[in-house]
C-alpha cells in the first residue's frame, strides 16, 4: 500500500501546556534527525498532530525507526486524496483489503472539519460502508471497540484516510527534559535504566568506568554496542570512557577488604559528578536497584551517595529482576548484557563486601588515599566516543569467544 503521510499524535506533550511548542519542536527536530536517510520526507508539526510527509517514501521502511521515538503516542500511515467521493471509495476499499484479515470486526468514522463538503459525516459513514460491504466479503460491523476503524477525515484542501492506529513508544522526545550522565556498565540494568531515562526526555551521556589491563577491549567494546543498541531510542549518543584501574589498585592496596567496593562506587560517583558539571548536566542516572546486590542495599546507597548533592535518579530502584530483564528482552539489550566479558567492578569485587558500611568509616578509611590526585589523573585520561543507533563494536571473533566462556 502506498501510503501518502504519516499522522502522528502526540503523547504527553498535550498537557504540557505552555512548554508544548518547544516539546513539539524537540519531537520534529528529532523525527527529522531519525529519517534524514531519506530526503524526499518533509516533516510539518502542527498544534495537534505532526505530519510526516512521505513524497513517495515507504511507510514500511520507517516504521521501525517511528517505534522507537519517544513522544508519539500512537501514529496512523494515511492516505491523501482529492475531495472527491469516487476518490474516498476507491482508496478505502484498497486500504481495508491491504489490512482486512478474517474474522475482524469494523467501522467507519468520518469527520469534517471543513462542514462545507457535499456529505455530511452520517452520509459518508453510510456511502463508505455500503461500499465496502458491496466489495469485499465477511465483513462485520462493530460500533463499540471494532478491530478497524476506517478514518476519514475531510479538511479544507484533501480528504485523508486511515485505517491504522499504531502504538508509539509513549514518553517524552529525548531532549526536552535536559542533559544528565548515565552511569552504563555492560550488565543488564543500566541499559534498562538508561531506556527508561530517555523515555521520560533526558538526553543522556554514557559514563562508563574500565581498566585495562585487568578489564579487555572486549568488555569496553560490549558498553559501547549496548549505548548503540540504546542511540535507536535517541540518536547519537556520547560514550565517555573512563580509565579506573589505578583507582581500584590504590585502594585494593591501601583499604581493608571490606570497603572496597563502597569506596570504589563514591570514587564513580564522584567522577561521573565530575563529568557531569564539565558537560553541562543536571542529574546522574544509574542502575541501581534496591536490595539487589550489597553495593544496593539502602545503607551502601547512602555510604555512596555522601559524595554529591547532585540528584542521582535510579528509574529501576524499585523493579524486580525479572521486570527488569522483561523490558531488557523488549528494548533488545539482554542477549548482548548476558554476554560474559569481565566488568572492572567485578574484577575487584571482594569476596565479602560489607551489606552495610558505615559512612563515617568510608569516610575515614578513604582519607588515607591521595583522592584528588587519582581524580584528577582519571578524569585526564577520559575519552569521548560519539555512538550512532545499532552501530557495532564487537566483531564475531568476539561473539564467538563470548560462547565459549
Ligand atoms: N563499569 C561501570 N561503568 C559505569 N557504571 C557502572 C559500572 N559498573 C557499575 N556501574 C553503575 O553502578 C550500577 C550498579 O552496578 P552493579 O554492578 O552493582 O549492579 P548491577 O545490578 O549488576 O547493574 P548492571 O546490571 O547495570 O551492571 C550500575 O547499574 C551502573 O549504573
Amino acid at each position: 500500500m502506498q501510503y501518502t503521510e504519516v499522522m502522528v499524535r502526540y503523547g504527553e506533550l498535550s498537557t504540557k501546556g505552555k512548554n508544548r511548542k518547544d516539546f513539539i519542536g524537540r519531537l520534529a527536530g528529532n523525527i527529522t534527525r531519525l529519517l534524514n536517510d531519506f530526503p524526499e520526507i518533509e516533516i510539518h508539526p502542527k498544534h495537534d498532530r505532526l505530519h510526516i510527509v512521505l513524497n513517495g517514501a515507504s511507510f514500511e521502511k520507517i516504521d521501525n525507526r517511528l517505534k522507537r521515538v519517544f513522544g508519539i503516542q500512537t501514529y496512523s500511515p494515511t492516505v491523501k486524496v482529492e475531495r472527491d467521493i469516487e476518490a474516498v471509495k476507491k482508496t478505502a476499499l484498497e486500504l481495508m483489503q491491504a489490512t482486512f484479515k478474517d474474522g475482524m470486526t469494523f467501522k467507519v468514522n468520518t469527520r469534517r472539519s471543513d462542514h462545507e463538503f457535499e456529505y455530511d459525516t452520517n452520509q459518508m459513514n453510510e456511502m463508505i460502508g455500503d461500499y465496502l460491504f458491496d466489495n469485499m466479503d465477511n465483513l462485520k460491523v462493530k460500533m463499540k471497540k471494532p478491530d478497524l476503524v476506517l478514518r476519514i477525515e475531510v479538511r479544507k484542501d484533501a480528504i485523508y484516510i486511515s485505517n491504522q492506529l499504531i502504538k508509539g513508544a509513549g514518553g517524552m522526545p529525548v531532549g526536552s527534559a535536559g542533559k544528565a550522565v548515565m552511569m552504563l556498565s555492560g550488565g543488564i540494568d543500566s541499559p534498562v535504566a538508561s531506556y527508561l531515562a530517555l523515555k521520560r526526555g533526558v538526553d543522556i551521556e554514557m559514563v562508563h568506568f574500565f581498566s585495562p589491563p585487568y578489564t579487555s577491549d572486549k568488555a569496553l567494546a560490549k558498553a559501547k554496542e549496548l549505548a548503540g543498541i540504546l542511540a535507536n531510542y535517541s540518536g547519537k549518543i556520547n560514550f565517555i570512557a573512563v580509565p579506573f584501574a589505578e583507582i581500584q589498585e590504590q585502594i585494593k592496596e591501601k583499604l581493608p577488604e571490606g570497603y572496597l567496593m563502597t569506596i570504589q562506587r563514591r570514587f564513580m560517583l564522584r567522577l561521573a559528578d565530575m563529568i557531569r558539571a564539565k558537560r553541562g548536566g543536571l542529574a546522574i542516572f544509574n542502575g541501581e536497584s534496591v536490595g539487589q546486590v550489597a553495593s544496593q542495599t539502602l545503607e551502601s546507597m547512602a555510604a555512596i551517595n555522601d559524595v554529591t548533592t547532585t540528584p542521582v535518579i535510579r528509574p529501576v530502584a524499585t523493579m524486580d529482576k525479572t521486570e527488569i530483564i522483561k523490558l531488557a528482552e523488549d528494548i533488545g539489550t539482554f542477549d548482548l548484557s548476558i554476554k560474559p566479558f569481565e566488568d572492572c567492578c567485578t574484577i575487584f569485587a571482594p569476596p565479602r563486601p560489607k551489606t552495610k558500611p558505615k559512612l563515617e568509616e568510608a569516610r575515614k578509611l578513604e582519607a588515607r588515599l591521595d583522592v584528588d590526585g587519582l581524580l584528577q589523573r582519571a578524569m585526564d585520561g577520559i575519552e569521548v566516543t560519539p555512538i550512532y543507533p545499532n552501530e557495532k563494536f564487537l566483531n564475531d571473533k568476539a561473539a564467538e569467544d563470548a560462547e565459549l566462556l
